[in-house]
């Protein structure tokens, strides 16, 4: 603020000194003098650009600070927000309030103030040079401000709405292009190239169409108020040569006034761009509250901060009910309890609410009603934080990150030594791969891991699931790309680990869980029937036919398990690789 308003004090000065230089130097012939006032003419313009740049370069650097602490804070904030937040808003709309909306607030927070105070110290400082220049003069403008001020509010609210508008349809086609850029490939292979692009254009469109609107109604907001300006000059210019022409004013004192006048509207056009940039800015504003002042649906409100590792008492479900939206409800008073080391599987057909329940139990969701209990208490009694270090949750479609093979299977827990990692990638069946690879664990592996398998992908997942060493390790469909084989021994020596950990498997493979201590079989939303693989054939009739239909669908022998067989404990035992059933 200081070297602005020196800046602008400067640029103040030089008006007296060509007064000085006209009506006492030139017309008096005063050459040395006329010299060395032009000299000091030149210093001022000098000393101005200098110190303008300084403080140009500091509202640079208050930008920069200013955006980075929103750039953070808004991150941090994001990071908190629940999971039903992240999935029903677009990683571009995400990114443009990150991006486009903190730069926009950063750099007018950064100079705002400066600009306010600089058009009023200037406003002030012009006015009263010219008051004493010729008050007449100077009192001609003063009917102007009213207008002014009309002005200004006939656009006000026009430019608002633009405003608003251009800045939802930049977050919106940011939204559009990010959605774009990440499944080119997928659009290739549905030969949805032209139908994509055009999405994508009309979003473009609609977007320059906005900022159009928006610009045409600030430069129609700048030609009124400079259309009242040029009103005032000619005011000021004909009492000017009125006042020359009898004698009350010098013809320097009409120079100087007459850039005196020109520079008194600088400051009010700094003021009334400042206040078109305002309306856009209001709409970033907007935008970062309105994430800002989201609350994460999970709230973090619970006081207990340590889950017991392993188990005493098990997690509980109880009359646990969820929807969506609306009134269809996914989950219908589900109850079931999970013992301490148990191994649970739960089935049933697609869309019948297992993920639902498996997000329920690591608490992204809350359910809408009934209690969820772990260790006897509510899991909303306990820290999020305790909770995420109590039940590791690992998804079907697990996100690796940029970085290499050791950073990602270390990323929940990086304090994890050799041996350790070097046992679970022997668990997992991840060896041969990290042979396969340049620099083994630490290669690189590139944007969303392209290089690995789908099924590499989840068994990578799955060890850096493991690797957190939770009392509770909940997969939900996580081995769903490997193949049967390959799934069974992998899940036969995870649930052979002397961990003590307990386990909830979540498939809709059947084949893959008849090992389990007790399967859960789900149907819309409700428990069908629980128990092990031999009661539930035996009494269940969507067991059985779930079970029949997979036999008929798939056709790998070695694992599969006649039917008959299947009501044979010993014979279970037999074909059953992992033999942890309790029949
Ligand atoms: N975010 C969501 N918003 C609205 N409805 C959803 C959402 N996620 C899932 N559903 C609906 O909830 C129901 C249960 O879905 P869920 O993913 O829990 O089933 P699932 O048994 O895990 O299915 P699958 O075996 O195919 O993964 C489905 O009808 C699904 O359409």
């Amino acid at each position: 603020m200081a070297a602005t308003l020196t800046a602008g004090l400067l640029g103040t000065l030089d008006p007296l000194l060509i007064r000085h230089l006209v009506d006492k130097d030139i017309l008096e012939h005063r050459r040395f003098e006329a010299v060395s006032v032009g000299a000091l003419i030149a210093l001022c313009y000098l000393a101005r650009v200098v110190v303008g740049g300084q403080a140009s370069l500091l509202s640079f650097r208050t930008t920069q600070s200013l955006s980075q602490d929103l750039r953070v804070g808004l991150l941090r904030h994001m990071t908190i927000l629940s999971a039903d937040w992240h999935e029903r808003t677009f990683l571009g709309e995400k990114m443009a309030r990150v991006e486009q909306d903190v730069q926009q607030v950063a750099e007018f927070g950064s100079d705002a103030a400066n600009v306010s105070f600089r058009s009023v110290v200037f406003f002030v400082v012009n006015l009263v040079v010219m008051l004493s220049l010729n008050w007449r003069m100077a009192l001609t403008i003063v009917p102007l401000f009213p207008i002014f001020h009309w002005v200004r509010t006939q656009f006000r609210s026009h430019i608002r709405d633009c405003a608003n508008t251009a800045q939802a349809s930049v977050g919106r086609a940011s939204g559009v292009v990010a959605e774009h850029l990440g499944a080119v490939p997928q659009i290739q292979l549905l030969g949805a190239e032209e139908r994509q692009l055009s999405r994508v254009v009309v979003a473009w469109s609609q977007m320059v169409e906005a900022q159009w609107q928006q610009r045409r109604s600030e430069i129609a907001f700048t030609v009124a108020v400079t259309a009242v300006m040029a009103i005032a000059i000619l005011a000021v210019l004909e009492v000017g040569i009125h006042e020359y022409q009898t004698k009350a004013l010098s013809i320097g004192t009409f120079f100087a006034f007459y850039t005196y006048i020109t520079r008194i509207f600088d400051p009010i056009s700094s003021a009334m761009e400042l206040y078109s940039r305002t309306q856009r800015v209001n709409a970033s504003i907007r935008r970062i509250r309105e994430v800002l002042q989201s609350r994460p649906s999970v709230c973090d409100d619970g006081s207990i901060s340590v889950v017991p590792n392993p188990l005493q008492s098990g997690l509980t479900c109880q009359d646990v009910c969820f929807s969506y939206s609306g009134d269809t409800r996914v989950l219908k008073r589900v109850s079931f309890h999970i013992e301490p080391e148990e191994c649970l599987a739960i089935a049933g057909k697609s869309g019948c609410g297992k993920s639902t329940l498996s997000r329920l139990l690591a608490r992204m969701a809350e359910p809408t009603a009934g209690t969820i209990w772990l260790e006897g208490r509510q899991i909303r009694d306990y820290t999020l934080q305790s909770l995420r270090r109590a039940i590791c949750y690992v998804p079907q479609h697990p996100v690796l990150f940029s970085g290499t093979l050791r950073e990602n299977l270390l990323f929940g827990n990086p304090k994890t030594n050799d041996e350790e990692l070097s046992e679970i990638v022997d668990l997992v069946q991840l060896r041969p791969i990290v042979a396969n690879l340049m620099l083994g664990l630490d290669t690189p592996l590139g944007p969303e891991a392209v290089a690995l398998s789908g099924g590499e992908r989840q068994r990578v997942a799955l060890a850096r699931g493991i690797l957190r060493k939770t009392p509770i390790l909940l997969l939900d469909e996580a081995t769903s790309a490997l193949d049967l084989p390959t799934e069974h021994a992998i899940l036969n020596a995870l649930a052979h680990r002397d961990t003590r950990q307990t386990l909830i498997i979540i498939s809709h493979r059947l084949r893959s869980l008849l090992w389990a201590d007790r399967i859960i079989l789900f149907d819309a939303g409700e428990i069908d029937s629980a128990g092990t693989h031999t009661f539930l054939y035996r009494h269940s009739p969507l067991y059985r036919s779930l079970l029949e239909h997979e036999a008929e669908s798939d056709t790998h022998e070695e694992l599969t398990l006649s039917f008959e067989d299947a009501l044979l404990p010993d014979l279970i035992k037999t074909n059953n690789p992992i033999g942890k059933s309790t029949v």
